[in-house]
């Protein structure tokens, strides 16, 4: 099939070129043209293992390309794919704007009919406002339908999640779009739910939130552990193996992060007051995990009664390993949070520097490795937990610091090791 993707991003990328390594001709098209102008030199705007190399294959076999001529790309193919982003207003609502550029362009050009497949993660109720505005700005009726696929890959395996999604799910409002959507997606060999669009707007929100839930939900059973004296990884091995449970998202830490489940969550408190719903439950689970990233300062204050002039190594920047995303990355507050008690930082990413240094704007000493930055400082505080960080050289780092103290954020590093370093060791609710 012929394919256009509106927004190279996380999303639309990594979709795109997975689409063309399944043989489907793509067209990739960005308004940032910094963006396409390193595509075209097959350089990655993002970091994704098995990114390049995918890229690399499918431009040398001539499958996919990429543009920021939509005019020409909407006219050329059959099917076009919606991938922008949709950030948090300030109140907390989805910001459609850039989908409704889109949808504008999409209904400016379109010359005959194209499946309009809405991929980005949006409210329930804009697949009809994306075709309100696709027919508000054609210029003679073209038939075309909407349908919403949403997207479901995780950051850091999102080439893996796509060529092995758990499910396709399928929102349309007509059978030929249906079929259309379940011969591309056929390859994939993963369960296809066919369903309304509204249904499946609501899907990916209730999948978001409900994974988001488990998160809080564990982190507020690991504060209570720590109070009470058990551990919450045993806690959370001994749920899992329930299986109406399972023992995925149960790992306790100092919560999530990321471009998705922050504002998602917030999206969907959102959607329900729209409608007078108080979604009562996940309101909670925001709270819980707006507050869970201090943990580790608390933490460290329980060892020193005053941070004043410490040094402290802040490991990992990233909102999670094998990316170099750091929106929402829970590291931003814990360092500004260090920076206003007057905590000298160093910071080590292994990936995400060169973001961090775009976004951190606070003065913090960048490292190179982690045993540069953690050469003199009165304490370790993990964040991320990138393998790099968890197997590091304990016995040479306990060598270099000033002080033998590890705050765990996120429960991964060996405390028995650590501990026989001479290290103190403190994880969440362990
Ligand atoms: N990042 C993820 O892991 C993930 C996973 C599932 C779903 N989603 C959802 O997918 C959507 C995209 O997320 P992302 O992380 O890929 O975003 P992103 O910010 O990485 O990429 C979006 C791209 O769209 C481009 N764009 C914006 N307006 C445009 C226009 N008018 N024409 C052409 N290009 C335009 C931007 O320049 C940008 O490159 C969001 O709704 C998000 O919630 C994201
Ligand atoms: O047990 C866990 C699992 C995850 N996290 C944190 O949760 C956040 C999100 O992690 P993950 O879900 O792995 O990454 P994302 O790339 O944000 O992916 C989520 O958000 C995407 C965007 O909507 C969806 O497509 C994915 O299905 C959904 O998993 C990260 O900060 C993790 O550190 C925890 O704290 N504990």
């Amino acid at each position: 099939m012929k394919l256009s993707v509106i927004g190279t991003g996380y999303v639309g990328l990594v979709s795109g070129v997975c689409f063309a390594e399944l043989g489907n001709q793509v067209i990739c098209v960005d308004k940032d043209s910094e963006k396409i102008k390193m595509l075209n030199n097959l350089e990655m705007p993002i970091y994704e293992p098995g990114l390049k190399e995918l890229v690399q294959n499918n431009v040398q076999e001539s499958r996919i390309s990429f543009t920021s001529d939509i005019k020409e790309a909407v006219a050329s193919s059959d099917v076009i794919f919606i991938a922008v982003g949709t950030p948090p207003l300030p109140n907390g609502q989805a910001d459609l704007r850039f989908i409704e550029a889109v949808a504008a362009s999409i209904g400016k050009y379109m010359n005959d009919y194209k499946l309009i497949v809405n991929k980005s993660t949006v409210p329930v109720g804009t697949g009809d406002f994306v075709r309100e505005i696709v027919m508000k700005h054609q210029a003679e009726p073209v038939d075309f339908d909407i349908v919403s696929v949403p997207e479901f890959l995780r950051e850091g395996n999102a080439i893996q999640d796509s060529m092995n999604p758990d499910r396709v799910i399928i929102g349309a409002s007509s059978n030929k779009a249906a079929e259309i959507m379940k011969k591309l997606h056929e390859p994939f060999n993963a369960p296809v739910l066919i369903t309304d669009v509204k249904s499946a707007e609501m899907i990916k929100y209730a999948s978001n939130a409900f994974l988001a839930t488990k998160i809080s939900f564990i982190n507020e059973i690991a504060n209570i552990c720590e109070k009470v004296g058990a551990n919450v990884k045993e806690v959370a091995k001994g749920m899992g193996y329930d299986k109406r449970i399972g023992d995925k998202f149960l790992n306790a830490g100092i919560g999530y992060g990321g471009s998705c489940f922050p504002k998602d969550t917030t999206a969907l408190v959102e959607i329900a007051a729209s409608v007078d719903y108080d979604f009562k439950i996940l309101k909670s689970v925001v709270d819980v995990n707006k507050k869970q990233r201090f943990k580790v300062i608390d933490s460290l204050k329980q060892i020193y009664d005053n941070l004043d002039g410490k040094k402290v190594a802040v490991l990992g920047l990233a909102f999670k390993p094998n990316t170099d995303d750091l929106r929402e990355a829970p590291s931003i507050n814990i360092i500004e949070e260090l920076i206003a008690k007057n905590v000298h930082v160093k910071a080590y990413d292994p990936i995400a520097m060169n973001n961090a240094t775009k976004i951190i704007r606070n003065t913090i000493t960048y490292s190179s490795s982690v045993l540069e930055a953690v050469e003199g400082v009165d304490a370790i505080i993990l964040v991320t937990e990138w393998h790099e960080l968890i197997e590091a050289d304990w016995f040479t780092i306990g060598n270099l610091v000033n002080k033998k103290i590890i705050i765990d954020g996120r429960n991964v590093i060996d405390s028995d090791l650590v501990e026989s370093l001479g290290f103190i060791y403190k994880g969440i609710g362990v």
